[in-house]
């Protein structure tokens, strides 16, 4: 680990528990991510990418699984953390992003006091007043057109694309110092997919937040990733420089997972990974 490491995750392992005993989703990985910087863990279906994601945001009990390893952040061991802690560190300095923004939204709740929930919950004197004027000023920073009136819309009223850029408003409202976000654009059309991966790019530059990105999709990943990790089987096979992996990949599985890509060959190979 570097000493100017964000978040150093070293040996973690994670156990779902199963009628014929433990299965060991996540076997011995470890990485590190600086400050500002953006890591892309990326595999296919049932390699575990989730659960190192899961594991890192608190997420593990619901599935009664076992954490084994270290994972420091700002310097605290979160293995360790109560539920109480979690929820403190949660939304503040950790957020998180997920697929499904529908699943992550309220949906009898305008967007705006979803946004604003943030604040009630972490920054409790904050006034009615001034949580809506920055619940607006987010809505408006992740590029929701007409902000002023969607604040008070429901997510239904509003596209998949608009919805994920509010799930990422209330997500980057406290200023996280690391942002988790688990495949965020899978669930969209391709031209929203790019627009959403540069909004979160450019937040990370802004605010100068590092990102987790959990993909399937080498494509995501090589657009937005400095470095990346491949998993395969629970296990990390290969890590490194985004632009080093994608166009000299050491691994059979990461040359698999390349050559698995509908853009194969169209122009993604060899330092032309667009950084848009
Ligand atoms: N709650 C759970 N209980 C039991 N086993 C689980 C649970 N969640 C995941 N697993 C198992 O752990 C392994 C890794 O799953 P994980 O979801 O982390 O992989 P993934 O790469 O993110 O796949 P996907 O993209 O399909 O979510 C799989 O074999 C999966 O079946």
């Amino acid at each position: 680990m570097t000493a100017s490491a964000l978040l150093s995750v070293r040996d973690l392992t994670v156990d779902y528990p199963s009628r014929h005993g433990p299965v060991r989703a996540v076997n011995g990985v470890s990485f590190s991510v600086a400050p500002g910087s953006v890591l892309g863990v990326v595999g296919e279906s049932g390699s575990g990418k989730s659960s190192v994601g899961y594991a890192l945001m608190g997420l593990t009990d619901a599935s009664r699984a076992t954490l084994g390893g270290a994972v420091t952040f700002e310097g605290r061991n979160l293995l360790g953390l109560s539920n109480r802690d979690w929820r403190k560190l949660r939304g503040n300095r950790i957020a998180m992003v997920f697929q499904d923004a529908m699943a992550t939204l309220n949906p009898v709740m305008r967007v705006g006091d979803q946004i604003g929930e943030v604040f009630r919950f972490h920054r409790p004197d904050m006034s009615r007043k001034a949580i809506r004027a920055a619940s607006l000023d987010l809505l408006e920073r992740v590029g929701i057109q007409e902000a002023s009136r969607r604040i008070d819309a429901y997510p239904h009223q509003l596209s998949g694309g608009m919805r994920q850029r509010v799930v990422i408003a209330a997500a980057i409202a406290l200023k996280p110092a690391l942002l988790i976000a688990d495949e965020p654009t899978t669930a969209l059309d391709v031209t929203v997919q790019a627009q959403i991966l540069h909004l979160m790019q450019e937040l990370s530059r802004e605010q100068g937040m590092a990102m987790i990105l959990v993909s399937h999709d080498l494509d995501v990943v090589g657009d937005v990733c400095e470095d990346v990790v491949v998993m395969k089987d629970g296990v990390i096979v290969e890590a490194g420089h985004v632009d080093d992996v994608l166009s000299r990949p050491r691994h059979a599985y990461t040359l698999q997972l390349l050559n698995a890509r509908p853009s194969f060959g169209a122009g993604h190979m060899h330092g032309e990974v667009s950084h848009g």
